[in-house]
């Protein structure tokens, strides 16, 4: 059993797993590996490992001001696979890299493949992946032994989500609205629609993400979806700590706010659980 589908298995005590995304080197490299190894601790049941880009098209401001503090930080793109293998290292949970199609074309898809597998990761996202590329991207990681995490959106047909359902690996990531990244007061309730469609189409696990700003909205995908992806809520209090005035009180806010929702987050998903 892949480290992907065991980390949703293990749900069985929870509604869902808990999937937070952090940038790598954000706000620095040592800095970060402490971030996600703290979610990891802590409930965390996979982490996207953020490449961040220069021109992150689908991000909101906060995941856009991460991604400058990461460059201005000194990032590189090899440094996801660094990141992997340290967290590799203590971890059995899921590791899924996370890279916009542009950088890593850069890279090599070829290479970056290779890389991503020697370095421990379990799976790939590359959110602006055209349709078109995927089959070819697709063999890469199928012939690496790396699974290809598609992504449907609100306003993808039932043809294409059917398509992608067919071809996706590890799980499907359903975005729960239209736009960028970032949190939302309330979240359309017709991403159950979405989820509902796709689990018509695959038996792979559904992980829902795109908004999710604490506990409420975790609460409500657990009730329908395997797995609850969270971004920018994360990232701003990595944001927030950064205002502390000395470097060791920022690098205990961080950690502390990181941990601390974690266990907001994970507790909430426990509670549907214990409900249903
Ligand atoms: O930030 P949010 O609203 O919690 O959404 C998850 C998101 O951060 C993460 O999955 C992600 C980061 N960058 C992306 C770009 C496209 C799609 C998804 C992402």
């Amino acid at each position: 059993m892949t480290r992907i589908k065991s980390a949703f298995e293990r749900q069985t005590a929870r509604a869902a797993a808990l999937i937070p995304f952090l940038n790598t080197g954000d706000p620095d490299f040592d800095t970060s590996l402490e971030l996600f190894r703290t979610v990891l601790r802590t409930g965390a049941d996979i982490v996207e490992i953020g490449a961040p880009y220069s021109d992150p098209l689908a991000d909101g401001p906060v995941i856009q001001a991460s991604a400058v503090r990461s460059l201005r930080a000194g990032f590189q793109f090899p440094h996801v696979f660094e990141m992997t293998s340290r967290l590799r290292r203590d971890t059995d949970k899921g590791l899924v890299l996370f890279s916009y199609f542009n950088p890593l074309l850069q890279y090599g898809i070829d290479r970056f493949f290779a890389d991503a597998v020697s370095s421990g990761a379990d799976g790939v996202i590359i959110p602006d992946l055209p349709f078109e590329e995927s089959a070819l991207v697709r063999q890469v990681a199928d012939r690496q032994g790396i699974e290809l995490i598609p992504l449907v959106a609100p306003t993808s047909s039932e043809e294409r989500i059917a398509k992608i359902c067919e071809e996706a690996r590890g799980f499907v990531y359903c975005v729960s609205s239209l736009g960028v990244t970032g949190e939302r007061a309330k979240m359309s309730e017709r991403v159950q629609d979405l989820v509902r469609l796709a689990r018509s189409y695959t038996r792979l696990p559904i992980a829902v993400g795109f908004g999710v700003s604490g506990a409420p909205q975790a609460r409500f995908i657990a009730g329908f979806a395997d797995g609850v992806i969270v971004g920018s809520a994360y990232v701003r209090r990595i944001e927030e700590s950064l205002e502390a005035p000395d470097q060791t009180e920022r690098y205990a806010l961080a950690i502390d706010g990181v941990s601390q929702f974690t266990k907001e987050l994970t507790d909430a998903i426990s509670d549907v659980s214990a409900k249903s």
